[in-house]
């Protein structure tokens, strides 16, 4: 008798939990980056708290500004490694190694049934493995670091379902923004969107990391995919700990049950400065851009530097074009494979896997007026830089506007 968050509430609060419930809840793992594990390190100091609950069960990967900027992010870094080291936290993963939403996933963290918290808002990516995970702010990160517990309302759930199939040239990202655009920034504010139907299934691992990392976007508390074959495959010989997958009930209640139609989906760009202002490709097509940008951790996996590779290979891009792989390990399978060898050779630059100029910090930051097509999940007023526009799209876009210097339909690019 329960939606998937209700249950995995009833378990990590120890009693039976239901939507609107107010619950005390164990954690299973909290992660925090180098953007914010600062400020919940202070928060932690202040509290004059001196050991951290469960070092196995915090993840502090550095990516948002890794290699450091400046003189300040250095020493900021410096001092949680040395709080990190101090506390003797295992799971640590230095610049390079990727962004936090990608690494958590792969070292087996993003876990079916578990509680997960981090101090980023986009750490509702794990939903794609059927985990309840959500962003909280750095003192709640404090709080947790303290006593491995958070408070919750637990939310109500929306229930989407996409029937059929997406067609050619049509991609995860291409149904997130899709029913981004038709739920709206605020239209499932503190809900789990759990997501199912014929094209959700259909999607990969990748692709259903896209959708959920995507969630808050439309406000949502968090998104989930039910667990399948194709997560337990992800997860067999990765998964960091014993799991048990958790469904809805067949009576589970939902406030809203919105049916979409996959074969309604063309390819999707969201226009400057909201990401719910979505509009199909060809209402766009021909918009001068500037910049191409391909990585984040919506869209910056082997899967999306793949496709972008097949439309982009033997021939050259027209505008600058920053590849960034979402972490080493999608690195070295895009060397290994020769993926990468067939973006350097369009003339892409390839940086640091990391979130590289998705915030704007470095590595890729707008000019005054300057258009970047982005893969990234936000088009906010500034974001890459005051002055820049920002328009999303899915790697095929990304890879045929790259090649026209203006935005493209990939459906009309020979591959
Ligand atoms: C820096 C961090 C707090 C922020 C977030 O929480 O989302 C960032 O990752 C972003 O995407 O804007
Ligand atoms: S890649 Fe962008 S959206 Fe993702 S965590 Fe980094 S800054 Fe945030």
């Amino acid at each position: 008798m329960g939606t998937i968050s209700e249950k995995i509430f009833s378990r990590a609060a120890g009693a039976e939990a239901k939507a609107n419930d107010f619950v005390l809840a164990d954690i299973d793992y909290a992660m925090a980056h180098d953007g914010t594990s600062v400020l919940a390190v202070n928060a932690f100091k202040e509290m004059e708290m001196k050991k951290v609950w469960d070092p196995s069960r915090i993840v502090i990967p550095f990516d948002h500004i890794a290699p450091a900027n400046n003189e300040t992010s250095a020493t900021l870094q410096k001092e949680i490694r040395e709080w990190v080291k101090e506390q003797g936290i295992p799971n640590f993963y230095e610049l390079g190694e990727g962004i936090c939403h990608q690494v958590l996933p792969e070292n087996g963290f993003a876990l079916p049934g578990k509680l997960l918290v981090g101090a980023d808002s986009h750490s509702c990516t794990y939903g794609a493995f059927g985990a309840f995970a959500t962003g909280v702010g750095a003192t709640d990160m404090a709080e947790i670091f303290a006593t491995g517990k958070l408070w919750f309302k637990v939310p109500e759930s929306f229930r989407f379902t996409v029937e059929g199939r997406l067609g050619k040239g049509v991609y995860a990202k291409d149904l997130t923004l899709y029913l981004i655009g038709k739920t709206g920034i605020d239209g499932a504010t503190y809900k789990a969107a759990e997501f199912y139907g014929q094209a959700i299934s259909e999607l990969s691992v990748s692709g259903r990391m896209t959708l959920c990392n995507m969630a808050i976007e439309m406000g949502a508390k968090t998104g989930i995919v039910p667990p399948d074959e194709k997560t337990f495959n992800f997860l067999k010989n990765r998964a960091a700990a014993p799991y048990e997958p958790v469904y809805a009930d067949q009576d589970a209640v939902y406030v809203k049950e919105p049916v979409y139609s996959a074969e309604d989906i063309e390819p999707q760009v969201a226009c400057p400065h909201q990401v719910d202002n979505v509009k199909p490709v060809g209402e766009v097509e021909g918009t001068h851009i500037d910049q191409v940008f391909i990585g984040t951790c919506t869209n910056g996996r082997l899967e999306d530097l793949e496709v972008a590779a097949a439309i982009l290979k033997g021939k050259k891009v027209a505008v600058r074009t920053i590849v960034i792989p979402a972490s080493r390990t999608t690195l070295l399978a895009a060397i290994e494979n020769g993926t990468m060898e067939t973006l350097l050779k369009a003339g892409i630059t390839l940086a640091t896997p990391g979130c590289g100029p998705c915030l704007g910090a470095h590595q890729g930051v707008l000019g005054e007026g300057e258009v970047c097509l982005s893969t990234a999940n936000r088009n906010f007023k500034g974001r890459m830089g005051k002055g820049g526009f920002i328009y999303l799209a899915s790697p095929a876009t990304a890879a045929a506007s790259a090649l026209a210097g203006e935005i493209t339909d990939p459906r009309t690019v020979q591959i």
